[in-house]
């Protein structure tokens, strides 16, 4: 059937702001991807929407009977070609950098690269910042070694996952907040680099409403949220109030900011009510402000 754009039902070549012919859109036909944090909650609705889309996946995760019984099912759909699993921790520099050789091996290349893996713990918060945050610059520069053209690499873009927290404190978690607010400035950062670089890989943000996984789910102890319990209401009243994300409706607005190639540096934020880009000011002086006289 002949194409007709959705914006404007124009049959032939024309401009508007929104249909796949306008737009530079990045081709997933038999790209490769990698995910970290793959085998279970939004990493996995991340997989499934690229496997859909015709790309290759290899998937990381530290559970390895998670990311096992994973594999298993997709063969199942996709076929036994289309995916691979290897077990790594994205805090382990040895991990993550053999697992990503590996892939580079069985695939030939990295295209995509969605930094997915995260946890909260306010108690054991180093951890929380070795994964969260840690594990996001270690996947960001493992891959670009593999990925910018200055290597012999094809480019591609990479997508980190921070969250709402990412752009507002979450006043039960104010780790988890760091460190969500350290993905945002990190990967805006290296999205400058890599444009003046020109190692032609996008570098962009994903910020999620709280969304129904176990990671939501498991934050009902002491163990995770410990002294900041009390606050945990909150969070529960603003999830009572505006609901929670499907991963699957997460994963759509992942797609947008894995296929639009005009956008780099940018952080698509995701709630009940839609997804928005959000506005950075280009510098610190233009955020508004209140002048204070210091005599
Ligand atoms: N669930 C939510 O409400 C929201 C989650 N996010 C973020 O989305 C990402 C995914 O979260 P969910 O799917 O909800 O969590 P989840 O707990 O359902 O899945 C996380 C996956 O990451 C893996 N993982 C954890 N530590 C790892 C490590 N060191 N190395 C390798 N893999 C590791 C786990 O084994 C698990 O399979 C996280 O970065 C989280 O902060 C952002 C906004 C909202
Ligand atoms: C129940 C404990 C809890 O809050 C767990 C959250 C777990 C993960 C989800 C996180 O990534 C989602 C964050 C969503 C934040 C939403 C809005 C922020 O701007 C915080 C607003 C806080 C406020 O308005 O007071």
């Amino acid at each position: 059937m002949r194409y007709r754009c959705p914006v404007t039902s124009d049959r032939e070549e024309h401009k508007c702001d929104r249909c796949d012919r306008c737009l530079s859109v990045m081709d997933l036909k038999d790209k490769v991807a990698v995910v970290t944090g793959a085998a279970q909650g939004l990493g996995r609705s991340f997989v499934e929407i690229l496997l859909k889309n015709g790309s290759k996946v290899a998937l990381i995760d530290v559970n390895k009977s998670l990311g096992d019984e994973l594999k298993s099912t997709l063969d199942q759909e996709y076929g036994r070609d289309r995916t691979e699993f290897f077990t790594a921790d994205v805090t382990s520099e040895e991990d993550l950098k053999g697992a990503l050789e590996k892939i580079v091996k069985t695939f030939g290349r990295i295209d995509i690269l969605c930094n997915n893996a995260g946890i909260i713990n306010e108690k054991h918060w180093e951890k929380t910042i070795a994964v969260n945050l840690g594990g996001v610059v270690r996947g960001t520069y493992l891959a670009l070694e593999h990925m910018k053209k200055e290597n012999g690499g094809n480019g591609g873009v990479i997508i980190n996952i921070s969250s709402m927290a990412g752009l507002g404190p979450l006043p039960v978690a104010p780790i988890y907040t760091a460190t969500k607010h350290g993905v945002v400035g990190f990967s805006r950062a290296m999205a400058a680099v890599s444009k003046l670089a020109d190692y032609g890989v996008r570098i962009n943000i994903l910020c999620p409403w709280f969304v129904k996984t176990s990671l939501l789910s498991s934050l009902n102890s002491e163990d995770y949220i410990e002294r900041f319990l009390p606050l945990k209401a909150m969070s529960e009243t603003m999830i009572q109030k505006h609901g929670c994300l499907e991963a699957d409706v997460v994963a759509k607005a992942f797609l947008v900011l894995v296929k639009d190639e005009s956008k780099n540096g940018d952080a698509l934020m995701i709630d009940p009510e839609g997804a928005v880009f959000i506005s950075f000011p280009q510098k610190a002086k233009d955020l508004p402000s209140t002048p204070v006289n210091l005599e």
